[in-house]
């Protein structure tokens, strides 16, 4: 047995069974650094054989290991990233091992491979990089004298005013907490602040929520080449160095985990960042805007976010409304994002029925602006493959088009019951009064239609015609 303990025989094989067969590797030497447990994942990760490297000192094969400086300063490490061969990424734990007087009898390391994490991240990156500098450039073709906030339309005072107090704080250098539910066009704020402020430098974007743990650190600040055991690395600038004279987007501020905000803070305090594994402080001239749809006091409250940073990120607050607070803006928005699609397509659809904008404005837009965007664009889609050349309401999703319910719910505004003299008899008539012109509107005043929809045997629905003096012409 390699691994020496108070177990018998059997439980120490099903304790070594069970290391085997984990996904991440564990490396345990003992207190003279001999390796006494290698696992078959640790053999994949490092190449090398568990016949070869157990009984000998884990720096004649790893140069840089982590397990002798825990078992020289007898502390642990958590989540230290690291790349043991090129294009191959892993971040490692490790811990002392102690017997029951608390004295160090080895060490244990565990590795995981985060390679198609950092791939992918990479990829996030260069996509994002490539989608900017298209986007400055088609900025600079088609608002030449424009401003960037032109992007931003809006019919509604309140909103409008949130537009011109983002021009007029632009140039100044203040960081910036833009708040706001998800999909109200907080990053379209951010760039157009950015664009506007003249600032040299790029808009660099970071969503907080999508970076993991372990690669916060080495993406926000960098990386030298000796931060990493193992061959071939090179240096990294992180996003801050990358954002130089320009402007450094944390979106989705308020999920940035606890214990990676006091980095952020002293970056902020300092004015200077150290990429991981140097030791070299780089002077930083970088404008930060944040960006939230969460109570970042009730995070603080809960202690999930420091008081100290969210001061140092809300100088100046930008407060977005959602779309249902200014549904003014709905056939706006619809329309531009009409044409723009239309163009896309190559179909001209002229306008949006009435029947599906009563929709638009009975709906609650829970996904605000992107949302709306996201409907049209399917809409469209559907207009130009059905060749009927027009938005209809099955284009629409499907829990859009129950939305007619709320239109009944509309005719029985119970506000309306409150403020009104009339009794129940002559509200109920009334009601019934709108239900009928409501379904005639529907199926376009055909009257046996009518009459099925709402169960009527159709000589009640020609009395209830006359009695409320309802006008069609016959079908
Ligand atoms: N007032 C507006 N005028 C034109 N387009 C808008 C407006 N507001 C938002 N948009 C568009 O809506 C979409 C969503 O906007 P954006 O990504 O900026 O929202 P967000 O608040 O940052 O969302 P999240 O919180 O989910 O990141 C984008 O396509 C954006 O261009």
């Amino acid at each position: 047995m390699i691994f020496k303990s108070n177990f018998n025989e059997h439980d120490q094989e099903m304790f070594e069974y069970i290391l085997d067969n984990i996904p991440d590797s564990i490396t345990i030497v003992d207190e003279k650094c001999k390796v006494i447990f290698f696992n078959s994942t640790a053999e994949k990760y490092y190449g090398v054989s568990r016949h070869e490297i157990l009984g000998k000192d884990i720096l004649s094969f790893f140069p840089g290991a982590i397990l002798p400086k825990v078992l020289d300063k007898g502390s642990s490490y958590y989540n230290v990233y690291n790349s043991p061969r090129q294009n191959s990424y892993i971040v490692l734990s490790a811990a002392p091992l102690l017997d029951k007087s608390g004295n160090i009898i080895g060490a244990l390391a565990r590795d995981r491979d985060i390679t198609e994490i950092v791939k992918l991240s990479d990829l996030l990156n260069k996509t994002q990089l490539s989608l900017l500098q298209l986007e400055k450039e088609f900025s600079k073709i088609s608002l030449t004298g424009e401003s960037y906030f032109s992007k931003i339309i809006s019919n509604n005072s309140s909103f409008i005013q949130v537009i011109n107090i983002c021009k007029n704080i632009s140039k100044t250098p203040l960081n910036i907490l833009l708040r706001g539910e998800s999909g109200t066009g907080k990053e379209l704020f951010a760039k157009a602040i950015h664009y506007e402020s003249g600032r040299k430098g790029k808009f660099i974007p970071i969503n907080c929520s999508a970076i993991p743990n372990e690669l916060f650190e080495s993406e926000l600040f960098g990386y030298e080449p000796g931060a990493f055991t193992g061959a071939k690395n090179v240096a990294k600038k992180g996003k801050f160095e990358e954002a130089e004279g320009g402007t450094l987007f944390l979106d989705e501020i308020g999920d940035m985990p606890i214990e990676l905000q006091p980095k952020l803070l002293r970056v902020l305090e300092d004015g200077e960042v150290t990429r991981v594994g140097g030791n070299k402080a780089i002077k930083i001239n970088v404008r930060i805007i944040s960006a939230t749809n969460k109570e970042i006091r009730d995070l603080i409250s809960e202690n999930k976010f420091r008081r100290d940073l969210y001061y140092r990120l809300d100088v100046f607050q930008v407060n977005i409304p959602p779309l249902r607070d200014r549904k003014g803006d709905i056939v706006l928005l619809a329309n531009k994002f009409l044409q723009e699609f239309c163009m896309e397509q190559g179909i001209n659809i002229i306008e949006i029925p009435k029947d599906i904008l009563d929709i638009f404005f009975a709906y609650s837009w829970e996904g605000n602006v992107r949302e709306l965007r996201n409907i049209i664009q399917s809409s469209v889609v559907y207009a130009s493959q059905s060749g009927k050349g027009k938005i209809e309401k099955e284009f629409l999703p499907s829990y859009m088009q129950k939305i007619k319910v709320d239109r009944i719910g509309k005719i029985l505004n119970l506000s309306e019951i409150k403020d009104s003299e009339s009794g129940l008899e002559e509200y109920m008539s009334s009601i019934e009064k709108r239900i009928i012109l409501e379904t005639m509107k529907d199926l376009n005043n055909n009257k046996s239609e009518v009459a099925k929809k709402l169960k009527l045997p159709r000589a009640t629905l020609y009395y209830k015609l006359e009695k409320y003096n309802i006008a069609v012409s016959e079908k």
